[in-house]
């Protein structure tokens, strides 16, 4: 069995990793953290989401530098579903010893320390650590996540636009000239458990946030080759993206085109649904799925894709477990799809 613990257990994505660790036949969950300060150490994670009550009775322990060398020397496996600031300033510790570190954060997601400083707002300094991460895209980058010591698990936005978008431009189908449209509406799980205004219930209605600056823009531009436009919104909803993503095909493009386009894309890779109509944040929320489904104007050559996914679950911790997957050498759907 893998010993795994998670750092940042209490948190939204960190909730959802202990219920897939408890789940998951090759894992023990060992130990479960929060923050040095937190008023939540030693508290039962189960009393803080009631979901898990049946499930385990792991406490939250306050983490500490001492703890972290220790995690490093005997976990195989720790999930960080932490603050950038708490992956970025942790990670060289973490990662001395035998343990693979899954980190959710966006602090070593990108390769480009001057990009990351201007959208993070903090210098990156782990350069050692940062050079040994693969991004964790499961569908695309398998390979390389399998070797991997440390795992930069995708954004949620990012997840849902790369999906949509890296067949189209695999093909060669994308017309460079014209940038990929991407308009996303994100549940309020998206901006995590801590209480802020904007994300009360009152507050929360429809709307566009970090409008032509948000930190996923570059993300996604790194990993597809190519510049996009990307508007996230916030939306009244618990969980779930919804990504509709307009694209100009590259000239004399046709419909069976982007069709064979995604079939090579994802044959065998049973977390993508090619689906036969638009999805709905309904059909993927809870699960590990994304669900993609594409129009397109042969006469203009634009084309309109969907991709749904929970952000939570393949925007976090369930692409977290296929990463884990990959690297313990086990099918890529234990613990997720099917026993
Ligand atoms: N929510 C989502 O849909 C997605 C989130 N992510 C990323 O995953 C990470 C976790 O997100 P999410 O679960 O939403 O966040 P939450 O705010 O819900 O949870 C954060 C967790 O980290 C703990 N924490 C906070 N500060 C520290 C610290 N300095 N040291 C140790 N623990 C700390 C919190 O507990 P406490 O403060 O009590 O210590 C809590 O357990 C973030 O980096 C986020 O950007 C990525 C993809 C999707
Ligand atoms: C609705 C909402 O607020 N969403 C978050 C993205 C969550 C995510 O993917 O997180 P990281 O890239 O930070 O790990 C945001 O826009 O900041």
């Amino acid at each position: 069995m893998l010993q795994v613990s998670i750092i940042g257990a209490s948190g939204y994505t960190g909730a959802q990793l202990v219920e897939l660790v408890c789940n998951h036949p090759h894992m023990t969950l060992a130990r479960t953290f929060v923050s040095a300060q937190s008023a939540d150490s030693g508290k039962p994670v189960s009393v803080l989401h009631g979901n898990l009550a049946h499930m385990t009775s792991q406490i939250l322990e306050p983490i500490s530098d001492d703890l972290l060398h220790t995690l490093s020397q005997s976990m195989d496996l720790v999930f960080l579903a932490t603050p950038h600031e708490a992956s970025h300033d942790w990670m060289n510790t973490l990662s001395q010893g035998k343990a693979k570190i899954l980190d959710l954060s966006g602090a070593f997601r990108l390769q480009n320390t001057e990009v990351f400083a201007k959208h993070y707002g903090f210098a990156h300094t782990a350069n050692d650590s940062l050079a040994k991460a693969v991004y964790g895209l499961a569908e695309w980058y398998a390979d390389d996540i399998a070797n991997a010591s440390i795992v930069a698990v995708p954004g949620c936005y990012p997840t849902a636009s790369l999906s949509a978008l890296k067949p189209v431009v695999q093909a060669g189908l994308l017309d460079a000239t014209v940038r990929p449209i991407i308009n996303a509406v994100s549940g309020v799980s998206g901006a995590g458990r801590k209480a802020s205004l904007n994300t009360s219930f009152y507050e929360v209605s429809l709307q566009a946030y970090g409008v032509l600056n948000h930190r996923h823009t570059p993300e996604i531009e790194a990993y597809l080759g190519t510049d996009v436009i990307f508007t996230p919104h916030l939306g009244n909803f618990k969980r779930g993206i919804l990504a509709t993503v307009t694209i100009k095909t590259a000239a004399g493009t046709t419909a069976a085109d982007l069709q064979n386009a995604f079939e090579h894309a994802y044959n065998g890779k049973p977390f993508v649904r090619l689906r036969e109509s638009f999805p709905k944040i309904d059909d993927v929320a809870y699960t590990p799925y994304v669900d993609l489904f594409w129009k397109l104007d042969e006469n203009s050559g634009y084309a309109v894709i969907t991709s749904a996914i929970d952000n939570v679950m393949k925007g976090a911790a369930s692409q977290a477990i296929q990463c884990a997957n990959l690297i313990a050498n086990l099918p890529i759907t234990k613990g997720l799809i099917g026993a």
